[in-house]
């Protein structure tokens, strides 16, 4: 790998030689693979695979299968992870014991805010916001497909935030670095290397750390991630978050054969580095901090959002009601407030319906709670999140399992020919057992309801069938 020399000069000074050797030695290597699973979907194991040490649901993979033709993959029964970050599994085990609320402030794809769905004490809530359009539209999906119903997908810059007021009891900030971890994964993040790019990112990430520091109760954690190796957008600003904004670091319990590297630059403060020759994973920095300053409580006033409405008989305006047959789609319905918004149905964990009548006042909303279905004409069309949500009541329509291929069919959204005893009318389709999504059967064929914008667009077929559990 041809390395920039400043980099070399930069890292070799950090690490030392030997330890800087190791390293540029490993980045030779192939970028292991690991997958974590989704166990309220299946609690299955990969095959010919072993445990990441520091996360319960992930491991490592022998090779690298084609995940886009696992019809299991696009039912969120697992998510393709890079091993190092799932040690955000620790910080949230050791120091998250109630539910809370939680912010995921910089999301997308949505690696860690699917790891946090799965660890985070039941019935907190996420919001996992995202400030790129286009990449928030990404988070969503893969939100929508691990399929826990506390979730509130965002589109919005972190100074969108500020004025929430202390909202959240714990922020993760993921935030954008230098990628000098990634080099082994992305050549891209090698070539747009320079030290004038690590100072514009360590003063970004103080800009969104100052941003979003209101937002964090008193007693909040915050924790801080990069995937990068230099001081200064790790430990400077750990120390800098520490001193300036008010805030203790805490450990985190760690075990010998993890090998994780600590603090690199003398001072005193734990924090935890996953660099490559030692650790199987990319490189990785976390740590953990807890709010000591005190934070005013501001009381930010809801704007009242208009509520779905159609004309009635002689021009009444009536408010659309979400039908009670459709409130039955969800497992524990009384959990649960339902409303329309526009044409769409859509149910939100009561517990938090003042958290989400604010966000929805202040953010843009991509997703939340569990869409249910779409108003089209006089007929509810179950909805896509509906199929991919845990809480989905699988009684509520007839349900049809597909063959490999039938299920690459359907989610390439091409029409899909289901046997002759299946009932007309909305269907469940599974493959192995997993929820794929709806479609309409109207006999002769079925109207295929797979979203259209996250259709498998390749039309390429693997020759080996991924088979990923056996
Ligand atoms: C390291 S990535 C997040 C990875 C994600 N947490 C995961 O585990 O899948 C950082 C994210 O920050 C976003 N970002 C870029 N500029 C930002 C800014 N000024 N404020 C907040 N987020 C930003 C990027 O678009 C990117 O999605």
């Amino acid at each position: 790998m041809n390395l920039p020399s400043d980099f070399i000069l930069r890292t070799r000074e950090l690490l030392g030689d030997v330890e800087f050797a190791a390293l540029t030695e490993a980045l030779e290597k192939d970028t292991p693979v690991s997958i974590r699973m989704n166990t309220d979907k299946c609690g299955l194991v990969p095959l010919e695979s072993t445990s990441v040490p520091w996360c319960r649901e992930g491991y490592y993979l022998s090779g690298r299968p084609s995940f886009t033709f696992d019809p299991l993959f696009h039912a969120g029964c697992y998510y393709v992870q890079e091993a190092s970050s799932m040690f955000l599994e620790q910080a949230l085990r050791q120091y998250v014991h109630e539910p809370v609320t939680m912010l995921d402030l910089c999301a997308a794809p949505g690696g860690k805010s699917t790891l946090a769905r799965s660890v985070l004490p039941e019935g907190s809530l996420l919001v996992a916001n995202e400030v790129m359009r286009n990449r928030s539209q990404v988070l969503a999906e893969n939100l929508i497909k691990w399929g826990n119903p506390g979730v509130i997908v965002t589109n919005n810059d972190p100074a969108d935030f500020t004025e929430l007021g202390p909202l959240f009891d714990v922020i993760l900030t993921d935030v954008p670095c230098s990628g000098e971890g990634m080099f082994r994964k992305d050549e891209v993040a090698v070539q747009e290397w320079s030290i004038e790019n690590v100072d514009t990112c360590w003063q970004r990430q103080r800009r969104i750390l100052r941003d979003i520091w209101p937002c964090l109760k008193t007693g909040g954690l915050l924790i801080y991630s990069t995937c990068t190796y230099n001081r200064e957008e790790n430990e400077d600003n750990v120390a800098w978050i520490a001193q300036e904004l008010g805030a203790e670091v805490l450990p985190l319990e760690t075990q010998p054969d993890w090998r994780i590297t600590g603090n690199l630059t003398g001072t005193e403060f734990p924090v935890y580095r996953f660099l490559p020759h030692k650790t199987t994973g990319e490189g990785l920095f976390l740590a953990v901090l807890r709010k000591t300053a005190d934070e005013p409580a501001v009381s930010v006033r809801t704007k009242t959002g208009g509520k779905a409405s159609k004309k009635g008989k002689g021009g009444k305006v009536v408010a659309l009601q979400v039908p009670k047959e459709m409130k039955a789609w969800v497992q524990g319905a009384g959990d649960y407030v339902f409303e329309v918004n526009d044409s769409e149905a859509m149910a939100f964990p009561a517990a938090y319906k003042d958290t989400y009548d604010l966000l929805k006042s202040q953010l843009r909303i991509l997703h939340a709670g569990i869409s249910l279905g779409e108003l089209k004409g006089k007929d509810w069309q179950p909805s896509h999140a509906l199929a991919m949500s845990t809480v989905f009541e699988r009684d509520s329509f007839p349900m049809a399992e597909l063959t490999y291929s039938q299920a690459i069919a359907y989610l390439r959204k091409e029409a899909v020919v289901l046997s002759p005893e299946v009932p007309r009318g909305y269907v469940t389709l599974t493959y192995q057992g997993q929820v794929l999504g709806f479609a309409k059967n109207i006999g002769n064929r079925a109207n295929n309801l797979y979203p259209q914008e996250w259709r498998i667009r390749s039309g390429y077929l693997p020759e080996i069938i991924p088979d990923l559990f056996g």
